[in-house]
């Protein structure tokens, strides 16, 4: 730690950890469990936004397999070039939509390497078992088509039936070598491919898009565990979200999901609560003929609305949502317009890395004088607000993953059920204190997230066993002890 504190810049952090991982992986593990505050904004978001967009510059070493069109018809072979063979958690991208950077091409690979780390260091999977794959089908990024240190296919995206095609063999490849309990989770993958994959492989192998559903249980999470704190249940807010893709209407649909749950209407009737506006604008139903099929669930009722505050001011939300990927667009008009409609407006500005942050924290409590429930999807720091010391919390997938994917691991799962990411976001609120929520956090610290995670797989096994999708039987007495038994540690042995 003494070293690394040497660098100022946080990508001379970001490479001196890769060089330790490395070099060292247990040292790189026993560093980052015990400075996981101070690390992961090193190692993820938002540091690890800028190795992906420079990449080809700072490589040194290849990290993760790269699979690339020109092995087309070849997977199989390439998988087996991976030294390991037990694997038990691949993440795969296509680096189409890197965070809020837009398409980095194979130069995404850092996600994959940065989120395995996270399943090993927050949920305790063997670093031996996990896998990351970029799938290198091309790159629409001309800037990256024309960089001389792009180390990626120089070709514009393979698309269509090429691109399902040469999707189908990976998938069905991983399935072949590792079996059908292997955990695939898809990530950073655009819009237009991220559904469809997820929806055509949901039924025949163990796949998770962390953007579409891993985002939808931490953002319910601090949901649950806000109202536990203010008083009212879901059915009591009305939502509006900026940015309708993955992440928006991932989120919309598990809370809709939850309403309905919660108060047994249908979940139609509990989306007409939840609100949505996109590029174009509020989406609403003369949009129809021209919405994206995700996007068809979410037009109700009212007349267009292009503007954001406009669209607070009409629909009179008690909780924003950013995941538009497009920073500062939460403007001051929008949150005093928040501010004025409610007592305690909940705003989440999930959008990474923090360049593309809705709103910063100091502007989310400045702009509502510090009344305003904050959590934003990358790190910010503690801010002074009148006397008062208001801590932001991070509303990020990283809070989910890690234990959801231990506890499908751990039950021998063989698909993702809704109910489980459920299971894990009723998990997660069950953590968050009243000292936690006093301070202004709507999640508990991550410096408990080893405890964290052991609790969500618990939970999701346990509800895997009830749902009859777990084949590691008998089912142990205790998960949550089962749980932590289960996780890596990177001690050092006594050998004498
Ligand atoms: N905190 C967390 O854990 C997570 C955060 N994210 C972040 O969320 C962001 C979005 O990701 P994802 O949903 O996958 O991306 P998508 O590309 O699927 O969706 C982006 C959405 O934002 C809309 N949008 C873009 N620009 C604007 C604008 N200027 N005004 C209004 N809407 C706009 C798009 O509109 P249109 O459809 O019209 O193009 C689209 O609906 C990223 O920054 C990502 O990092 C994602 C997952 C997890
Ligand atoms: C956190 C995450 O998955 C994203 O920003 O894409
Ligand atoms: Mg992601």
């Amino acid at each position: 730690m003494h070293n690394l504190r040497q660098y100022q810049v946080p990508l001379q952090k970001y490479m001196a950890m890769m060089d330790l991982q490395e070099t060292s992986e247990r040292l790189f593990y026993k560093l980052l469990i015990d400075h996981v505050e101070e690390l992961l904004p090193v190692v993820y978001t938002p540091t690890v936004g800028e190795a992906c967009q420079k990449y080809g510059s700072i490589f040194r070493r290849p990290q993760g397999l790269f699979i690339s069109l020109k092995e087309k018809g070849k997977i199989l072979e390439v998988l087996k070039n991976w030294p390991q063979r037990n694997i038990q958690v691949i993440v795969v991208t296509d680096g189409e939509r890197i965070l809020g950077l837009g398409d980095l091409g194979c130069q995404g690979m850092g996600i994959p390497v940065g989120k395995l780390s996270l399943y090993t260091a927050l949920g305790g999977v063997r670093p031996s078992a996990c896998l990351p794959v970029t799938i290198d089908v091309g790159t629409n990024n001309e800037n990256l088509l024309k960089d001389e240190f792009y180390i990626g296919l120089r070709q514009r995206r393979a698309t269509g039936e090429e691109y399902a095609e040469f999707l189908h063999e990976f998938m069905t490849a991983v399935k072949q070598i590792y079996g059908e309990k292997v955990l695939i989770q898809f990530e950073d993958f655009a819009n237009h491919n991220a559904f469809e994959l997820l929806e055509k492989y949901g039924t025949t192998h163990l796949v998770f898009n962390d953007d579409i559903q891993g985002t939808a249980s931490v953002v319910l999470a601090g949901l649950i565990a806000a109202l536990k704190f203010v008083g009212g249940t879901l059915a009591d807010q009305r939502f509006l979200f900026l940015g309708a893709g993955e992440a928006g209407t991932g989120i919309a649909e598990l809370m809709a999901l939850e309403m309905s749950k919660q108060t047994n209407v249908p979940v139609e009737e509990a989306r007409k609560k939840i609100w949505l506006v996109d590029s174009k604008g509020l989406i609403v139903n003369s949009r129809w003929e021209s919405l994206q099929h995700f996007k068809k669930p979410w037009a109700h009722e009212h007349e267009p609305i292009n503007e954001l505050v406009d669209a607070v001011k009409a629909i009179k939300p008690t909780v924003l949502i950013g995941t538009s990927g497009v920073g500062r667009t939460f403007t001051k008009d929008v949150v005093e317009a928040m501010a004025a409609l409610n007592d305690k407006p909940i705003i989440l500005s999930l959008s990474n890395p923090t360049s593309q942050s809705e709103c910063t924290a100091e502007e989310a409590y400045k702009w509502s004088q510090g009344r305003a429930i904050y959590a934003s999807g990358s790190p910010f720091a503690p801010i002074e607000y009148e006397g008062k010391t208001l801590v932001p919390g991070q509303a990020n997938n990283a809070y989910i993953f890690p234990g959801l994917g231990l506890g499908l691991i751990m039950s021998g799962a063989i698909r993702v059920h809704n109910d489980m990411l459920l299971a894990a976001s009723e998990a997660l609120a069950a953590q968050v204190t009243w000292e936690n929520f006093d301070k202004g956090l709507i999640y508990p610290p991550f410096t408990n997230i080893r405890k964290i995670s052991a609790q969500i797989a618990a939970d999701v096994a346990a509800k895997a066993y009830e749902l009859g999708l777990a084949t590691r039987l008998p089912q142990p007495k205790d998960l949550v002890k089962y749980a932590e038994s289960c996780m890596y540690s990177p001690t050092y042995r006594c050998y004498r």
